[in-house]
């Protein structure tokens, strides 16, 4: 695991397409495409507006996922698929058919069990293993829509969930641990004071994931980084992190 600290919330959304750019070149030269799940969120946002300004991507050979959803229509503003149109795939060259969405608008047990049919699909039957998973950190701990004290969480054999979440009251659709942790580079980004004590206590806090979902999230072949601003990474101790 890889934790760096940068002064500002601009810098650590740089950082984050400098990897994006650094592992779709990767993946596209190994092996022809590069599969990439996007978060949705203010951190998500900050992400895509780099990378729209990036000419070195290979946007022709980049298929796009998502990690999670809100169970309401694309068209909604809070969704994660229409803030991710929005702010990044309606402004780079991404061939539609290479675009997977959630579908917030359907029951959302309906949506998780669609969402796993294509990702079985996509990867042929196989075990999904994206390239490159990006994720925001919730105050409460939560990434993706792992949210504390839910079913999600202890999920093993699912790809994708549909959990109620009382402190939000809706469902949320969601990517389980288990297949995140399959991917080749997971990045958590997060930046501000509201959750320097959750990412402490993910990372050097006690093991209780059902209150600290992001503790789930350990790739399992693959990479993990954390990129945070001084604000988020406040609460660590000095030189836990590595600053840029
Ligand atoms: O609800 C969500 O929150 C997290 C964090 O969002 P942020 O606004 O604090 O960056 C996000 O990663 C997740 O995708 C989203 O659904």
């Amino acid at each position: 695991m890889i934790i760096r600290s940068f002064e500002t919330p601009q810098e650590v959304a740089r950082a984050t397409a400098d990897l994006f750019v650094e592992k779709a070149q990767k993946a596209v030269e190994a092996r022809g495409r590069f599969s990439v799940c996007l978060s949705g969120g203010n951190t998500a946002k900050a992400i895509h507006d780099h990378l729209v300004n990036r000419t070195d991507i290979p946007w022709e050979h980049t298929y796009v996922f998502w990690g999670d959803e809100r169970t309401v229509p694309r068209d909604h503003p809070d969704s994660n698929v229409g803030a991710g149109f929005s702010t990044l795939l309606d402004k780079v060259p991404v061939p539609a058919d290479h675009i997977f969405a959630i579908d917030g608008g359907l029951e959302p047990q309906e949506a998780a069990r669609t969402y796993e049919l294509a990702l079985a699909e996509y990867f042929e039957g196989r075990p999904p293993v994206f390239d490159l998973v990006l994720l925001g950190i919730g105050e409460d701990g939560h990434t993706a829509s792992l949210f504390p004290g839910t079913h999600a969480i202890r999920e093993e054999e699912r790809w994708v969930v549909a959990p109620y979440i009382p402190s939000k009251d809706m469902y949320r659709i969601t990517l389980t641990a288990p297949l995140i942790n399959q991917a080749r580079l997971v990045v958590i980004a997060g930046y501000g004071e509201n959750k320097a004590k959750a990412i402490y206590e993910v990372l050097l806090g006690k093991h209780q994931p059902d209150q600290y979902p992001a503790q789930l999230i350990r790739p399992d072949g693959g990479k993990l980084y954390w990129l945070l601003d001084s604000a988020a990474a406040s609460a660590l101790p000095a030189g836990f992190a590595q600053t840029a």
